[in-house]
């Protein structure tokens, strides 16, 4: 991982996507604050047994608010006719009469956190956003992608499970443009920024800076990750901490994959639920390589941080036969890796496509992104040679 440099930094100024960029690294930050607060809030209740994400758990409010709030900042900064949203959540569930609690949460949350858009060099709005601004905002999400013109694609809180477990999750957004990927921008607020941290497990993280005081900058808990097609760089900054002042592009330092590219000696990285993708196929393909090291199993897709920040060097996701690849839990993903150094595509060697409305159409067995292009091409034929034994 390299310095921040300012001759680097003079591709991205030039970038067509510049300001669309720079707007979307700031709605995310401003996303990774709220769902931080709302993490500590339900990990410090005594409710340790929170596993599911019922109509009006706290993780439905983030994801509901983390909508409102990105929508919002996009359209006032770029236009709202110029911008259309897929999103993960269906907006037809807040407008059920049983809803209703649900949406006063939401309206003030939103409220809260667009009230702290000058830290980050935006507009707040003039007055507290009424209930049918917020809901015309989270409306704004009901686009259906396709290979034309121009939409964001964003999940508001990707990895749950990680989420309702103090673990790691990330808010996930990216611009498509003629179905290509062209921007990704994953927050990623619980990936502490220091590569030291990662053997921890986050709850032992927490556990020690609240036992020794620690703040959370000590170990730059969060991060947000960006890239923009065609660059040749992608980027990292902590997340702002309280009182500090957002100055675009502060302390972003280069990132890139490692260069490790004999199989035996790589880390694979994979989803912690064996339900998402098997864990005996992945650990299958891992022995034939050679492979010692123990899986990386990280919730949602800081994967994709991962090994863009050479943390690790392969991620494969092999879901169960009939289960569709949603494009909002990859597309941010793609752009990142593919622009620090590393290849993505699926178990056939192809590109993954986005272009063909809310699913990765035509995805051949499932998903692998590698450090390199030299190790990619050993896991592609390492993936081919185990399918056939394989019962997926
Ligand atoms: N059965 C099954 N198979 C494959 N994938 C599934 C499945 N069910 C869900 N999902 C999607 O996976 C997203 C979570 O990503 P991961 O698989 O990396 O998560 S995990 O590590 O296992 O927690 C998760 O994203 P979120 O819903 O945003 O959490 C889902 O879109
Ligand atoms: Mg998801």
């Amino acid at each position: 991982m390299e310095d921040y440099n300012n001759t680097e930094f003079e591709s991205l100024l030039s970038d067509k996507y510049f300001k669309e960029l720079e707007v979307a690294v700031k709605a995310v930050q401003m996303a990774c604050l709220l769902c931080q607060r709302i993490q500590q809030s339900l990990l410090s209740k005594t409710n340790d047994h929170v596993q599911s994400k019922d109509d009006n758990s706290p993780v439905t409010i983030a994801d509901w608010s983390v909508q409102g709030i990105v929508s919002w900042v996009l359209s006032e900064s770029l236009g709202s006719d110029n911008v259309s949203i897929v999103a993960e959540e269906d907006v037809q569930v807040l407008s059920k009469v049983t809803a209703i609690g649900l949406l006063e949460a939401i309206v003030k949350t939103v409220n809260e956190c667009l009230a702290e858009a000058p830290q980050f060099g935006l507009r707040a709005p003039v007055m507290a956003l009424s209930t049918s601004e917020v809901l015309e905002a989270i409306d704004r999400c009901n686009s259906m992608g396709g290979s034309s013109g121009r939409f964001w694609v964003l999940d508001p809180v990707d990895g749950t499970l990680g989420f309702l477990r103090g673990d790691q999750y990330a808010i996930a957004l990216a611009l498509i443009e003629d179905g290509e990927p062209v921007l990704g921008v994953l927050g990623c607020p619980n990936y502490p920024v220091k590569k030291e941290w990662l053997s921890y497990h986050n709850g032992y993280r927490r556990i020690v800076s609240n036992l020794t005081s620690l703040s959370s900058e000590s170990w730059d808990r969060g991060c947000v990750v960006y890239a923009s097609q065609n660059c040749g760089n992608a980027w990292m900054q902590p997340l702002l901490h309280k009182e500090n002042k957002f100055i675009w592009p502060n302390s972003a330092k280069q990132i890139k994959v490692s260069t490790v590219d004999n199989p035996a000696l790589a880390t694979f990285c994979e989803p912690v639920e064996k339900a998402n993708s098997s864990h005996s196929f992945t650990a299958g393909v891992a022995h034939s390589v050679g492979l010692r090291n123990q899986p990386l199993r990280i919730h949602s897709m800081v994967k994709y941080a991962a090994i863009a920040r050479g943390d690790a060097e392969v991620f494969m996701k092999f879901a169960r036969a009939g289960y569709k690849e949603k494009i909002w839990d990859h597309a941010a993903g793609v752009v990142i890796v593919q622009e620090a150094g590393g290849v993505v595509t699926d178990a056939g060697g192809h590109p993954l496509c986005f272009s063909k409305g809310l699913y990765l159409e035509g995805l051949d067995r499932g998903v692998i992104a590698c450090a390199g292009a030299k190790l990619h091409e050993k896991i592609v034929k390492a993936v081919d040679a185990s399918w056939n034994s394989s019962s997926l």
